[in-house]
């Protein structure tokens, strides 16, 4: 059988692209035939998530048309560690282990890894439709470092798991490479660096450091935008890094054409790889987000419970992963089980706040916020067109997220007229039709205005 199944991989070979064939394919082990069922061993539970959703009919359909017989795969996460090794896809961590996250020993196994949090890891990262792109991204690349997706720039909003993903990619390439070296940092502690080296007179030192890394990972990149001489270091850097083949991620709560003050090279750099982005998690996956995380911290967590924040709260996973703390630390303090009239007690204030009817101005604010744009801009007549956008879009969602009438949203915005209002909510349907990624925008920004 074992012949069968190495015609099936040659023809996966044809049939997937080389990207795909690496990253799902080559990491599958496979371990016989057992009647009817094809068994098959992946490294982790991505890699399995993956599969099932993708890949299992196709092969079902290659092998059982070369075994000239109906067969079903079966897949399992291997319980034997994967081998290391730079060319070979991850690899990723051992079968997940029952020991709590935050208990565990860092996964750093050289000297190599900088500021990476341990704890972050892909087997802590639960899959779901918000986030499989970008971490489907993510593990190409952990899996072929500085060959896939260079640059890879992922963004999205606030708590999201950006920094986890970008964490989990770093432990990953220094669990399978211990000889690589890799960088994590915040673009705040680059420029904190920065601006040390300067002061001391220490740039070489600074210069060096960053160019001798295989992998550097810059998380909230957002934040340099706008200080010119941050931009002008990190853009040579990313230029040294990149000539040499090495890897570079980067994180941002925005696309790169939206983040105001960021110099027109870097963003065009940022766009030359692959721009994923992770969207707010949906009931589904915020519940197994909260199971996985209850778990971790030895949280008694009922479903109904879970299904209840799941359901009523924010969508920021580091807020719900608060609510979370915040339950059991009263079950602990107080030597009770968590149930769901509990839950309700103790986030009682926060859901009131929460339910609360939303003012356009809160609408503008996020709107001003995400644009990077001051509230007084989106109410002004100023006709640029990085004001325009924004105040269109503060204008539709107010339409859609609040009880207001045409004239009543005009005299919020500085006291416009009706008609000015109705313009703009068409122009933006109809610009959203045909642009996805004002879709996306307007679609994350009503989600975090409405949990
Ligand atoms: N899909 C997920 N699975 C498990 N944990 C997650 C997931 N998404 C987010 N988290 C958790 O939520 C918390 C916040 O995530 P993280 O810090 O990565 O968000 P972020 O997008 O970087 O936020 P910020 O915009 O503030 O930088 C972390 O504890 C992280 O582990």
């Amino acid at each position: 059988m074992n012949g069968l199944w190495e015609k099936t991989l040659e023809q996966l070979e044809q049939t997937l692209t080389p990207q795909h064939f690496a990253t799902w394919i080559t990491p599958i082990k496979f371990a016989g035939v057992e009647e009817d069922k094809v068994l098959l061993e992946v490294p982790n539970r991505f890699v399995l998530d993956w599969l099932r959703d993708h890949y299992v009919s196709i092969i079902q359909e290659i092998f059982s048309k070369l075994a000239s017989n109906p067969y079903r795969v079966v897949i399992k996460v291997s319980t034997t560690p994967p081998k290391k090794s730079v060319d070979k896809p991850v690899s990723s961590p051992a079968p997940p282990s029952p020991t709590p996250a935050a208990a565990q020993p860092p996964v750093r196994t050289a000297n190599n890894g900088f500021n990476l949090n341990s704890k972050y890891t892909f087997e802590e990262f639960v899959l779901g439709s918000s986030n499989q792109f970008a971490c489907a991204a993510a593990m190409a690349v952990a899996n072929n470092p500085a060959t896939t997706y260079n640059p890879l720039f992922i963004y999205g909003g606030v708590g999201l798991g950006k920094t986890h993903l970008v964490t989990a990619i770093g432990n990953a390439i220094l669990k399978n490479n211990p000889e690589m070296k890799v960088c994590y940092y915040t673009s705040e502690k680059f420029m904190n660096e920065l601006i040390n080296s300067l002061r001391y007179a220490k740039m070489d030192e600074f210069r060096n450091k960053f160019r001798s890394m295989d992998v550097l990972l810059i998380d909230d990149v957002q934040f340099i935008a706008g200080k010119e001489r941050t931009q002008e270091e990190f853009f040579h850097t990313f230029n040294a890094l990149y000539d040499s083949h090495k890897q570079i991620v980067v994180t941002s709560d925005k696309f790169p054409k939206e983040i105001p003050g960021l110099e027109e090279r870097l963003r065009s750099r940022f766009e030359w790889g692959l721009i994923a982005d992770i969207q707010a998690p949906d009931m589904e996956t915020k519940h197994a987000i909260l199971k996985m995380k209850a778990e971790a911290n030895g949280i008694g967590l009922p479903e109904e419970v879970a299904y209840f924040l799941a359901n009523s709260i924010s969508s920021n996973v580091r807020e719900l992963e608060g609510y979370l703390v915040r339950i059991g630390a009263y079950a602990s303090l107080t030597a009770t089980p968590v149930t769901l009239e509990m839950a309700q007690e103790v986030l009682k204030d926060i859901l009131i706040e929460k339910k609360r009817e939303l003012s356009v101005e809160e609408i503008q604010k996020r709107v001003a916020h995400h644009y990077g744009i001051k509230v007084a801009d989106i109410k002004s007549s100023k006709r640029m067109k990085a004001l325009v956008l924004p105040r269109q879009i503060a204008m539709y969602l107010s339409r859609q997220l609040t009880s207001f009438s045409y004239p009543e949203i005009g005299d919020r915005f500085g006291g416009k007229d009706h008609s000015t209002i109705i313009h703009a909510i068409k122009k933006i349907e109809k610009n959203m039709e045909e642009d996805f990624q004002l879709r996306t925008v307007i679609n994350s920004l009503k989600k975090e205005l409405t949990v």
